[in-house]
C-alpha cells in the first residue's frame, strides 16, 4: 500500500525539491512537463510503476528506452537525474526513482495550470527492465479503441481512466510519423482521415509534407498547446484530435461510452480535473514494489552495484 505521508520522517521536503527542479527545467521551455508525465505513464504500463523505464542498456539490462514506443521519443531523463541528485543530497538513500517519476508527473501538471494533489508514495525500484513488455503493453496511436481499451484493462484501468488520462494530451508535442498516416492516404483509401477538421488538416499538412521529416513536431493540443486544461476534449468535438487514437474517443460508434465522457470533460473542466487526479492515482498504483522488494537505486539509470 502506498501512502501520501511515506517520506514524512525520512524526506519531508521531497515534493518541494521535485517541484523546484521541474520549475527550473520549465525556464528553458514549456515542453518538459509534458515529457515528464509521459515517462511515468510509460513506466507504469510495463512491470508497474517501478522506474524500469529509467534503466540504461547494459550487459544485463535490455533497456526499455530502446523499445519502439520510447526510442527517439521519450525525453526528460536528464531532468529526472537532476531531481535524483537534489533529492539524494537532502535525503541520501531514501527516495526511489519510481516515486520521483510520480512526483515529477504531479508537479508537471500543477505547474502547467492543472490540478494539484497529494501523491501516494512508497514505491521501490526494479532490478530488471522489460523491453518486450514495453513493445507490447504501451498502446500505439495507430491502434483501434478496442485494443487500447484492452491494454488499459490489462493494468486495471477502465474506460473512465482511459478518457481522463488521455486528457494529458492537452500539452506536449508529437512527431509527424505518429499521425501522418491520417493526412494523405488514410487506411490505403487515397484520402485523408474523414474525421479530421478540414482547416486543421491543411495546417497539419503544412507541418508534415508528404515526403518531409517524420520528426517534425506538432502540438498535441492545437488550442492551448502548453497549458493543462480541458481543451483536448473540446478539440475532439471539433475534429481536431491529433492522433488517430485521440480522435477515436469521440469519432467512434454512436452511443460509445467514450463520447459521453469527452462531452462531459469538454463542458466541465472541474469534472475533468477531478477524474484526472483519481485516474493518475489509479495509474500510479499499478503493481508497485513495496516492503522488501526491489531497492532504492542510487543512480536511476542503473541497478545498485552494477
Ligand atoms: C491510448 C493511449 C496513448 C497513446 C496511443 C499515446 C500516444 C502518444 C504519442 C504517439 C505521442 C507522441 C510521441 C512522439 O511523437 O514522439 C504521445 C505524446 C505524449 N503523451 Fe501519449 N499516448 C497515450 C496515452 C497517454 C497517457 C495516459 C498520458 C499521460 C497520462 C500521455 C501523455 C503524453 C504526453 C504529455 C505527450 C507529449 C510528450 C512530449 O511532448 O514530450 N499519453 N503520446
Ligand atoms: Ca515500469
Ligand atoms: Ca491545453
Amino acid at each position: 500500500q502506498l501512502h501520501t505521508t511515506f517520506y514524512a520522517n525520512t524526506c519531508p521536503n521531497v515534493s518541494t525539491i521535485v517541484r523546484s527542479i521541474v520549475q527550473q527545467a520549465l525556464q528553458s521551455g514549456p515542453r518538459i512537463s509534458a515529457s515528464l508525465i509521459r515517462l511515468h505513464f510509460h513506466d507504469c504500463f510495463v512491470q508497474g510503476c517501478d522506474a524500469s523505464i529509467l534503466l540504461d542498456n547494459s550487459s544485463t539490462i535490455l533497456s526499455e528506452k530502446l523499445a519502439a514506443p520510447n526510442v527517439n521519443s521519450t525525453r526528460g531523463f536528464n531532468v529526472v537525474d537532476s531531481i535524483k541528485t537534489a533529492v539524494e543530497s537532502a535525503c541520501p538513500g531514501d527516495v526511489s526513482c519510481a516515486d520521483i517519476l510520480a512526483l515529477a508527473a504531479q508537479s508537471s501538471v500543477s505547474l502547467s495550470g492543472g490540478p494539484s494533489w497529494n501523491v501516494p508514495l512508497g514505491r521501490r525500484d526494479s532490478l530488471t527492465a522489460n523491453q518486450t513488455g514495453a513493445n507490447t503493453s504501451i498502446p500505439s496511436p495507430f491502434e483501434g479503441l478496442s485494443n487500447i481499451t484492452s491494454k488499459f484493462a490489462a493494468v486495471g484501468l477502465n474506460t473512465n481512466d482511459l478518457v481522463a488520462l488521455l486528457g494529458a494530451h492537452t500539452f506536449g508535442r508529437a512527431q509527424c510519423r505518429t499521425f501522418r498516416n491520417r493526412l494523405y492516404n488514410f487506411s490505403g483509401r487515397g484520402k485523408p482521415d474523414s474525421t479530421l477538421n478540414t482547416t486543421y488538416l491543411t495546417a497539419l499538412q503544412q507541418i508534415c509534407p508528404q515526403n518531409g521529416s517524420g520528426a517534425a513536431l506538432a502540438n498535441l493540443d492545437t488550442t492551448t498547446p502548453d497549458s493543462f486544461d480541458n481543451s483536448y476534449f473540446t478539440n475532439l468535438q471539433k475534429g481536431q484530435g491529433l492522433l488517430q487514437s485521440d480522435q477515436e474517443l469521440f469519432s467512434t460508434s454512436t452511443g460509445a461510452a467514450t463520447i459521453a465522457l469527452v462531452n462531459n470533460f469538454g463542458s466541465n473542466q472541474t469534472a475533468f480535473f477531478q477524474c484526472f487526479v483519481q485516474s493518475m492515482i489509479n495509474m500510479g498504483n499499478i503493481s508497485p514494489l513495496t516492503g522488501g522488494n526491489g531497492e532504492i537505486r542510487s543512480d536511476c539509470k542503473k541497478v545498485n552495484g552494477s
